[in-house]
């Protein structure tokens, strides 16, 4: 069953000209972290190349693609956790690095801190020798876009926040039972200036222990925060319920308590996984023992060969 990884570009509606490349682009990320464990890779390499290559992709809301806040500027949250010493490492509110992710995984292995945020972890971005990039080559128009139509007064600023996600996430398992998880976000489009959602919260936007297993969301941030979802979906797993019960108990209740959507990608210590969601859609892929799942609607689980590039 190991190794594994899980991968997610996002929960909510996702535009049907978008969709495809949505799916396109998990299956790239699923099978860029499944090379890496194939080779012996540690399960945190394979998490953050995972989400690297999605923070690449602009079709994605993380690194280039993020959507833009209030100001029409970006601010990206990332997290990772290391599921064998509880290790994590988060940023908040950062602008002009394109991977912040890769910055996330710094702050975990160089400082004593959980969480850095923005000037402050610009700078230490800087004294790691992250290169800086110009904020506007992390806009693409579709952004821009989106950022002006909702400034209109017409504007049904709910509609579309549950509209159009596409954080991006994954949790992975290797050959070692090494558990990790890794998101990153561009948050929630028109937010406030300083938002800080729930990815780059421990519990919250992330959880890996290699006794339990690990969990990446997506999906309403402010709710994902009020029912600390990572944390609850692997409390039912500790409780005895597979992935999949776990998630469907935990999303379920983050809809009746906060009427929150979301979705999960979930992997236990076995290597048994799930991608479940609340929301309309989620684009998510699997890969394990040479098969590569995926699957945007409930009930789409396609299969192919991980090797076969499409
Ligand atoms: N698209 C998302 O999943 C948004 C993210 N959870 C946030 O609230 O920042």
């Amino acid at each position: 069953m190991l190794p594994v990884v899980v991968v997610h570009g996002g929960a909510g509606h996702i535009p049907k000209e978008r969709a495809e490349l949505s799916t396109i682009g998990v299956k790239e990320a699923a099978r860029t972290g499944y090379a890496i464990l194939q080779k012996g890779g540690s399960a945190m390499d394979a998490v953050v190349e995972a989400v690297t290559s999605m923070e690449n992709n602009p079709r994605f809301n993380a690194g280039r693609g993020s959507v833009l806040n209030m100001k029409g500027e970006i601010e990206m949250d990332a997290i990772v956790m290391d599921g064998k010493s509880l290790a994590s490492g988060a940023v908040s509110a950062v602008r002009s690095v394109a991977n912040p992710v890769q910055l996330a995984r710094l702050v975990m292995e160089k400082t004593n801190h959980l969480c850095l945020t923005a000037e402050g972890a610009s700078k230490f971005a800087r004294s790691m020798g992250v290169p800086e990039v110009p904020e506007e080559s992390l806009i693409t128009d579709y952004a821009k876009m989106r950022w002006k139509k909702n400034l209109d007064p017409d504007a049904n600023p709910v509609e579309c926040q549950m509209g159009k996600m596409g954080t991006v996430g994954a949790v992975a398992v290797d050959i070692d039972g090494n558990i990790a998880c890794a998101t990153s976000t561009g948050g929630m489009i028109n937010k406030m200036e300083g938002r800080v959602g729930d990815t780059p919260c421990v519990g919250c936007g992330g959880y890996a222990d290699n006794k339990i297993g690990a969990v990446s969301p997506t999906g309403h941030g402010e709710a994902i925060m009020k029912v600390t979802l990572s944390r609850l979906v692997l409390f039912h797993m500790e409780q005895g319920k597979t992935p999949e019960e776990a998630s469907d108990l935990a999303l379920a209740y983050m809809k009746e308590r906060v009427e929150g959507l979301g979705g999960v990608v979930v992997v236990d210590p076995k290597g048994t996984w799930a991608a479940r969601f609340s929301s309309l859609q989620m684009s998510w892929a699997a890969a394990q023992q040479g098969e590569l799942h995926f699957g945007l609607y409930h009930g789409e689980d396609f299969v192919e060969p991980v090797q076969e590039h499409t």
